[in-house]
């Protein structure tokens, strides 16, 4: 039997009811990611992709449909340490260090951190940050925070790994910086990876497939699959053929 998709969501759908407003956040939205590929979700604002994630995780209910992470419900795959995840404001917390941060989703399983000091102490290396154990993340810069962040989603050594637009706040140069990193990071981790985003660019450098959405109701039109060879080099961002492919992507995204 082969192996359950990383990510699976079949037709899932989702209405919030409030203050008189109803907003079909998605309808009968299919996302199907293999087992140790990247995915991104690319879409409009607002076209449910954080609703999407947070349902992925058993964050969120949804009202139909279909969700297994690694074959299981997505709250009990939470639960279990099998879900790792990164969010765009990194939310760390100030009065910890950086290893304690890291530490944070060890505890949250009831785990005991001290048994896990060699792993906290590979990932802090592995993004980067060797020597900054004991910084406070008010002594980093914003794209050092996001990569505490990235190490505290691997710390339970997830089999499924969601990003919500990691790199959003920073700009352009250290985004790609991050991009690079990114690859390497995941590529090591073995992790089946989903991230939101809304950088073509960003999308089409990380990702084996781009899941295109439409909002109103959200669901996915379209999946691209990126054919580039890994690793990948930053010059790929200027190559006629990433960009002929950001076109290709644009096109759909706006309904060209
Ligand atoms: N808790 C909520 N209550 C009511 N409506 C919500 C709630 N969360 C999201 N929505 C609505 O659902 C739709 C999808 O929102 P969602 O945040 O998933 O979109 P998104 O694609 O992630 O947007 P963005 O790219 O701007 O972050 C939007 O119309 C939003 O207003």
């Amino acid at each position: 039997m082969s192996e359950p998709a990383g990510i699976l969501l079949r037709s899932v759908s989702k209405t919030y009811r409030g203050r008189g407003k109803v907003v079909e956040a998605l309808k009968e939205m299919n996302l199907e990611c293999p087992p140790g590929s990247f995915t991104a979700l690319i879409g409009p604002s607002g076209c449910g992709k954080s609703t999407a994630m947070r349902i992925a995780l058993g964050l969120e209910s949804h009202d139909a449909g279909e969700v297994r992470i690694a074959g299981q419900p997505s709250a009990t795959a939470t639960a279990g340490g099998v879900t790792g995840v990164a969010f765009q404001d990194a939310a760390l917390l100030p009065w910890r260090s950086v290893a304690k941060n890291v530490a944070l989703p060890l505890e949250v399983l009831g785990r005991n951190p001290s048994r896990y000091n060699t792993e906290i102490s590979h990932l802090i290396e592995l993004v980067g940050l060797k020597g900054y154990e004991k910084a406070l993340p008010g002594e980093l810069s914003g794209g050092m925070r996001q990569r505490v962040s990235i190490a505290r989603s691997l710390i339970t050594s997830p089999k499924v790994l969601f990003m919500d637009e990691p790199f959003g706040a920073l700009d352009q140069i250290r985004r790609r910086q991050m991009n690079v990193e990114l690859q390497r990071i995941w590529s090591e981790s073995e992790s089946t990876a989903l991230l939101v985003t809304h950088g073509i660019d960003e999308a089409v450098f990380l990702a084996d497939y781009v899941a295109i959405m439409h909002a109103n109701p959200g669901r996915v039109i379209d999946i691209v699959e990126v054919p580039f060879a890994r690793p990948r080099h930053p010059d790929l961002f200027s190559d006629p053929e990433f960009h002929a492919l950001t076109d290709r992507i644009a096109k759909v995204l706006h309904g060209e």
